[in-house]
């Protein structure tokens, strides 16, 4: 399907696009494109993978002019570019709304434009009943690709893909928890009763991917998900790492909740299952129809949501098991310090 077809990737120095590139280089694909602001961060890409089927743009999705010139002869993109942080988007909404809302209209507008067959808008559980500005800017993000789905009415292909938490990616909670077990310092709990979704970087690639092969206008996907509750995942990482640290409960962080949601009530009485994947169809009906005024669906009282508080939840042996799959946790057990 990516036989010397063009790829661009929005975000692309980010984990996500190092994964693609893990994923991809070494097959037939004509060329990956990365796109992205900071010139430091491509050319040390540009270091690590020395391949001539790579290529790098400068560029911003608020710029849509950018996005035009990297857009010529791609095929495919993967849009992965956000302001992603919890506290700066609640500090700088209006940054978050610039990026990931604004930005995703700009792109999708400029591929359209260039003829693209297909994109895949990748958003997070925080869009679903959002309470910060990062889940409300990623709202707002997947409505306008489900709307321009719509609009692009087939030429492009626009589906959008959700995930939870990505294990050990920069900044999160698990390299966070082995580098204080190193300094011997006390493990930081927020709640030790918080669930997060579990997924490594690679299956969210393969997320992205089953959407790419799968993806009708405007669905949504999610890969179903097993949890921990934040007790469990740092007891495991202490069992894993032979370490008696204690720990601080210091409280839940501002805008953060108690549990994700993949699936709210009304996507999961819509959803179809497809195995180890749910696929919620966009809602095609036009705006003259009643069901948005005056007439409504029985079923969705009958449903529950899905969280992460009631899908599979792992316990510490389990847990163990998974990050056993974390490169991080595998250096920490040989006892040596992890990357930044
Ligand atoms: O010192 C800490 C830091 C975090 N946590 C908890 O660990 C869990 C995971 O936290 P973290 O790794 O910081 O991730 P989230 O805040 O859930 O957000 C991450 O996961 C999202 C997907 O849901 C991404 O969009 C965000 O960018 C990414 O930061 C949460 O329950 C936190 O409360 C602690 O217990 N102690």
């Amino acid at each position: 399907m990516f036989d010397n077809k063009v790829l661009l990737i929005t975000g692309g120095t980010g984990t996500f696009g190092n994964a693609v590139l893990r994923r991809f280089l070494d097959t037939n694909i004509g060329e990956i494109r990365i796109f992205s602001r900071d010139e430091k961060k491509q050319d040390d890409m540009r270091h690590q993978y020395p391949n001539p089927n790579l290529r790098f743009y400068i560029g911003n999705v608020r710029n849509e002019s950018s996005l035009k010139d990297a857009l010529r002869g791609v095929d495919f993109v993967f849009h992965a570019a956000a302001l992603k942080q919890v506290p700066s988007c609640e500090f700088f909404p209006v940054e978050a709304l610039k990026t990931n809302a604004m930005g995703t209209e700009y792109m999708l507008r400029a591929a359209m434009e260039a003829y693209v067959k297909r994109v895949i808008v990748l958003s997070t559980d925080k869009a679903v009943y959002p309470i910060n500005a990062m889940g409300i800017s990623k709202a707002m993000m997947e409505k306008i690709a489900v709307a321009k789905s719509r609009v692009a009415n087939g030429d492009t292909v626009i589906s959008c893909t959700r995930y939870g938490n990505v294990m050990a990616s920069r900044g999160s909670v698990i390299p966070l928890f082995i580098r204080q077990i190193q300094n011997s310092e006390p493990l930081t709990l927020t709640d030790p009763n918080m669930t997060r979704f579990m997924m490594t970087i690679e299956d969210a690639v393969e997320l992205v991917i089953y959407a790419f092969q799968h993806g009708n206008p405007g669905d949504i996907f999610v890969q179903k998900s097993p949890s921990c509750t934040i007790g469990v995942l740092a007891e495991a990482i202490k069992r894993l790492l032979n370490a008696d640290n204690p720990i601080k409960v210091i409280g839940t962080r501002h805008g953060e909740k108690l549990y994700e949601t993949l699936l709210n009530r009304e996507e999961m009485s819509v959803a179809e299952d497809l195995g180890g994947y749910y696929r919620v169809p966009a809602d095609n009906r036009n705006l003259n129809y009643s069901v948005y005024f005056d007439e409504g669906r029985e079923e969705i009282a009958l449903k529950q949501d899905y969280n992460s508080h009631n899908t599979v939840l792992l316990n510490v042996d389990e847990m163990c098991d998974l990050l056993l799959k974390l490169e991080c946790i595998k250096k920490a057990i040989r006892g040596e310090k992890i990357d930044d």
